[in-house]
């Protein structure tokens, strides 16, 4: 059929001219698009962090032209406001989830970057194909399509594959790779991590560390364009700058609190030990081990007071219900700067194991636990602590219309610390060093049911190791017959 045909390139040699000039320019598109490829590879492959940075800031300038990024997208699902609970700087256990996760994301990384490759190794050893034909025909024009194969040729490359071309560029390397990162997000530092990271970095100050290490923990990683860190690391600096404590200063006039934290206290050392073995029958087999820290207010500690496998029972079985813990301001319960790890509330009649300490306790303390709170523990984070603060309520508030005050507290440690992390008794000039299985036990009300102040005590800023503690407070009212008010509650 004769069907009218009105741009046909075949018809005319000058015509065919004019298709070998588009197939070059074509070929050479193809090339930048192989060298765009390249470029990101190598960032994939760099040493340099930096790399990244100008990428990105390059990427950010695109964008503002192009809105519709898959950046964009994956900055929808922010998690910018995530709560204080699921924070990941406040125990060591959540932040053993972090490196799990950076392995995961780094794995990613590493089939995007095959991927990549592989796309960029089509390339290149098309292009150079590619370039040797169309070379060929734009050196003798004329010539070269003069040859009926040759013309046939370029007809039908031009024709079909640029199409598919088409396609193969189209075709996005890294959608999956987006999906399993966005798939992550959640579990992500937010920003609020990142804040409280760097104020428990702050709080190592107690331990004066010279900036240079501080500088170098917030400076590691791909941080140069990332602003927000670096007002953070001033703020950090200058927080640190102006901190008296890192200059000579009267000895007099550092707090006593983070002289305790330092290990600075002069021992006291007129005290001694005994087995204490009378409390029950059972003692007579298995003598506690315990040691007069102070007699009044009474301050002990029980020695291997908890076994090694009894440890890593009740680790195990709070690690997976770690909460940020709070504080009690006003009536309710808040995460607070002041108090930064995380905790679980363990039952005593939860098994064999929290029911036989249970009865340890009572063996120790010759208290009643009738009334007593569940175990809690904890496990603190970077530069953890908790500041200095009173076990008892001193109140006739909900907490202790029921069960009276929190007579006592037995503080278990279920590790040891490296480096800080003391339990600190500012007003007493008492510092406890953290013992994996052991007990401190002390008073925190006075005979006559008030507060001992005296008994004002923290725990200091972790700076190596993780803290794990289990504490029981015990309460007051089922003391009533074997501790009860003594003659000076009468004055
Ligand atoms: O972790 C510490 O050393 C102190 C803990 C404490 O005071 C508490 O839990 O009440
Ligand atoms: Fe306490």
């Amino acid at each position: 059929q004769d069907e009218p045909i009105e741009e046909s390139y075949s018809t005319s040699v000058s015509g065919m001219v004019n298709l070998l000039l588009l197939e070059a320019k074509l070929i050479e598109n193809l090339n930048s698009y192989a060298d765009e490829l390249e470029r990101k590879l190598n960032i994939l492959k760099s040493t340099s962090l930096n790399a990244l940075d100008s990428y990105v800031l390059g990427q950010h300038l695109h964008k503002h032209k192009n809105q519709h990024g898959a950046s964009e997208w994956f900055a929808e699902s922010s998690n910018g406001n995530k709560t204080l609970e699921e924070s990941h700087s406040t125990s060591v256990s959540g932040m053993v989830k972090l490196i799990l996760l950076e392995a995961k994301l780094i794995e990613n990384l590493n089939r995007y970057t095959d991927e990549l490759k592989r796309k960029l190794d089509i390339l290149k050893r098309v292009v150079p194909r590619l370039r040797a034909e169309s070379d060929k025909g734009m050196t003798q024009k004329e010539d070269y399509i003069s040859n009926p194969l040759n013309a046939f040729s370029l007809i039908r490359r031009m024709q079909e594959d640029w199409i598919d071309w088409k396609v193969f560029i189209e075709e996005p390397v890294g959608w999956s790779h987006i999906f399993y990162l966005a798939q992550y997000k959640s579990e992500l530092p937010s920003p609020t991590d990142l804040r409280e990271a760097c104020e428990a970095i702050q709080r190592l100050k107690y331990y004066s560390i010279a900036v240079p290490i501080l500088d170098h923990a917030l400076m590691m990683g791909n941080q140069a364009m990332k602003t927000q860190v670096f007002n953070l690391r001033s703020y950090v600096h200058n927080m640190i700058r102006n901190e008296p404590n890192l200059k000579p200063v009267a000895k007099e006039n550092i707090a006593s609190y983070s002289l305790g934290c330092r290990g600075q206290f002069v021992p006291q050392s007129n005290l001694h030990c005994e087995y204490k073995m009378k409390t029950s029958p059972f003692l007579r087999l298995a003598p506690l081990k315990m040691e007069i820290v102070l007699l009044n207010p009474f301050i002990v500690v029980f020695h291997d007071a908890l076994s090694p496998q009894e440890i890593d029972y009740l680790q195990n079985l709070a690690r997976p219900l770690l909460k940020r813990t709070t504080v009690h301001v006003n009536g309710k319960y808040v995460s607070r700067r002041v108090r930064t790890s995380k905790g679980a509330w363990l039952e005593r009649d939860l098994n064999n194991l929290t029911r036989r300490i249970e009865r340890r306790v009572v063996d120790m303390t010759e208290l009643s636990m009738q009334g007593s709170e569940a175990y809690n523990i904890m496990n603190y984070g970077l530069g953890g602590h908790y500041a200095a603060h009173y076990d008892f309520f001193n109140t006739t508030k909900q907490q202790t219309s029921e069960t009276g005050d929190r007579i006592a507290t037995v503080l278990f440690y279920l590790s040891d610390v490296e480096q800080g992390g003391a339990t600190v008794f500012p007003n007493l000039k008492l510092a406890v060093s953290p013992e994996r299985g052991m007990a401190l036990f002390w008073y925190n009300l006075l005979d006559n049911g008030t507060g001992d102040t005296r008994t004002l005590h923290g725990g200091c800023p972790v700076l190596v190791g993780s803290k794990w503690v289990m504490t029981l407070w015990i309460h007051e009212r089922a003391q009533l017959f074997t501790r009860p008010c003594l003659s000076r509650c009468a004055n």
